[in-house]
């Protein structure tokens, strides 16, 4: 008999992540068939897979896998979305609650009686070079030179989780990114690949970001993209503590306590739920 496996597609501002739910389905998931599930020509097309609930130092956690199949610790879309996941199928109740992921425990709180707005402490960024990772002496890498395919840029580097490098600029565009990511995110200096950020400061608390992700490329939004942003501009002087980041899919809003951490609210949405072959996973 051929079982089938179901999966639920969602969404964060146009970055899609498709959720496999390992206590309704009974498959392992490895990066080769995230790989292929992610593919929009032979798979179900997609900017990840979320693999959850898992149990994790025995509480809720999810598994974040980019479109190459490379393992992320954290993602901010990906967090809100299975946030929503977790409401949406009843495995929990209350409007706040906690999430365990590989960068730790991260507290969601929901905004609204549909479960589409999340607001989420995202704890705090660094910018010290063996952190995120940067090659070279440790220091905090800020409006450093870099040469990315033979031309020199001025960017930031922090990690929220997850490595971020910035590079302001007078404008965005997608073509910009996309061909500029490549070399950033496979730059020898960055011994875990990097996501990339190109950013224009609009005024003090509104920035436009184009994004192109660490194993997955080009994509319409990022919820650690925009924590980086923000915080890379905060850093430099350039915003206040509440920024508005636009990006293709629509717009996140950062907010950065005193103590700096930084919290992220964004709304998200259900797609579908998609029934694959077993066989896609054998
Ligand atoms: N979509 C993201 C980030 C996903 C992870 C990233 N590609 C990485 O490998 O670090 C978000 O919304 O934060």
């Amino acid at each position: 008999m051929n079982h089938t496996i179901i999966m639920s597609k969602y969404q964060g501002l146009g970055n899609d992540y498709l959720i496999l739910d390992p206590k309704k389905n009974k498959v392992e998931l490895q990066g080769k068939k995230v790989a292929l599930l992610c593919q929009r020509g032979f798979g179900l097309g997609a900017d990840g897979v979320l693999y959850g609930p898992v149990e994790m130092e025995g509480k809720l956690g999810v598994r974040i896998y980019n479109a190459d199949g490379s393992e992320s610790a954290i993602s901010g879309n990906g967090v809100r979305i299975f946030a929503k996941y977790l409401m949406d199928q009843g495995y929990v109740t209350e409007k706040k609650f906690d999430i365990e992921t590989l960068s730790g425990t991260i507290h969601v709180e929901c905004l609204n009686g549909r479960a589409t707005e999340f607001r989420v402490n995202m704890g705090k960024a660094s910018f010290v070079s063996r952190e995120i990772p940067v090659t070279g002496e440790m220091r905090e890498v800020i409006n450093e030179s870099f040469i990315f395919n033979k031309k020199e840029y001025k960017a930031t580097c922090l990690t929220v989780g997850n490595p971020h490098c910035i590079i302001f600029t007078d404008q965005v565009s997608e073509d910009q990114v996309k061909n500029l990511g490549p070399y950033v995110e496979n730059a020898d200096e960055f011994p875990e690949r990097m996501n990339l950020q190109i950013c224009h400061q609009i005024d003090k608390g509104n920035l436009d970001i184009e994004i192109w992700e660490r194993g997955s490329g080009y994509t319409k939004a990022s919820g650690t993209g925009s924590c980086a942003a923000a915080m890379a501009a905060y850093k430099l002087g350039l915003v206040e503590s509440r920024i508005n980041v636009n990006q293709p899919g629509g717009m996140i809003q950062i907010d950065i306590a005193e103590d700096e951490t930084i919290y992220m609210t964004g709304t998200v949405g259900y797609i579908a739920d998609v029934s694959v072959a077993e066989s896609f996973f054998s």
